[in-house]
């Protein structure tokens, strides 16, 4: 067991004056991977956002590796080594799979190690060395989430989020990259993982959240309970 790599405390947030996020604490990478569920629209998002410096909280701290980061820019978060994937696949798409790589490194912290990563991109993800000059905008849905999180990595991230990563995949395709994602944290990347796939977030996670309503319904962290299918889909949607 380890000190968290990331600790929210009390954030409270919202879009103008709609609250969607309500006094949440959490923290992230003492057990290994952190999994936030909960049903549609209830601010894993907005609390993801929060994290990653693209939504000023409210109130509450959001201390990543010591430094309360909360209201830091995005930016300067990045270069932080706290590397977020949103969802939804947001490339550029006139730009080639290399220059997303490239454009990935750019932060000063993972210059150095931009040789080193592209390596383990492209160990990851074969299908992407093969079409390296390709336009993202003429890849497939699983190819773009592969260029998003090769992108993330290229970052050299200390801490990945990554938010919903296998929406809308294809079966085989999802199944790829589930196994990517299973084999990125078994690099020792800690993960927060926003995940719809119940059994791949059980897999993956040493901790779980449950985000009902913008706040923290339940936390499940290892040892305390094992929970399976059928009890968090219980919890998803009452007895
Ligand atoms: N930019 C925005 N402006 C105003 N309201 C927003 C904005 N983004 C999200 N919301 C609202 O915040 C609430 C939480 O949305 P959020 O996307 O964080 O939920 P979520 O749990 O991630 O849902 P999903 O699983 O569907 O992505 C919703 O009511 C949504 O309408």
């Amino acid at each position: 067991m380890s000190n968290p790599i990331l600790s929210i405390e009390g954030v409270t947030a919202g879009y103008g004056r709609v609250t969607v996020l309500r006094d949440i604490t959490l923290e992230a990478g003492r057990f290994g991977n952190v999994g936030l569920f909960g049903p549609n629209g209830h601010g894993k998002t907005t609390l993801l956002r929060v994290v990653s410096g693209l939504l000023k909280p409210q109130s509450g701290r959001v201390v990543f590796d010591g430094v309360d980061i909360a209201g830091e820019s995005a930016r300067s978060i990045v270069a932080r080594g706290l590397i977020h994937v949103p969802q939804g696949n947001r490339l550029f798409p006139d730009l080639s799979i290399g220059d997303c790589m490239a454009l990935g490194a750019f932060s000063p912290h993972a210059r150095p190690h931009e040789e080193e990563n592209r390596e383990k991109v492209v160990k990851l993800f074969p299908k992407l060395a093969e079409r390296w000059r390709q336009k993202v905008r003429t890849l497939s849905g699983g190819e773009r989430q592969m260029v998003s999180i090769g992108t993330a990595l290229m970052s050299h991230p200390r801490l990945l989020i990554l938010d919903e990563p296998t929406l809308g995949l294809a079966p085989k395709i999802k199944d790829e990259l589930c196994a990517s994602v299973l084999e990125i944290s078994r690099g020792g990347v800690p993960l927060i993982v926003v995940e719809q796939d119940i059994e791949f977030l059980l897999e993956l996670s040493q901790q779980l959240y449950l985000i009902d309503h913008g706040a923290v319904s339940t936390e499940i962290k290892p040892g305390e309970k094992s929970l399976g299918h059928e009890e968090i889909m219980s919890m998803y949607f009452g007895h």
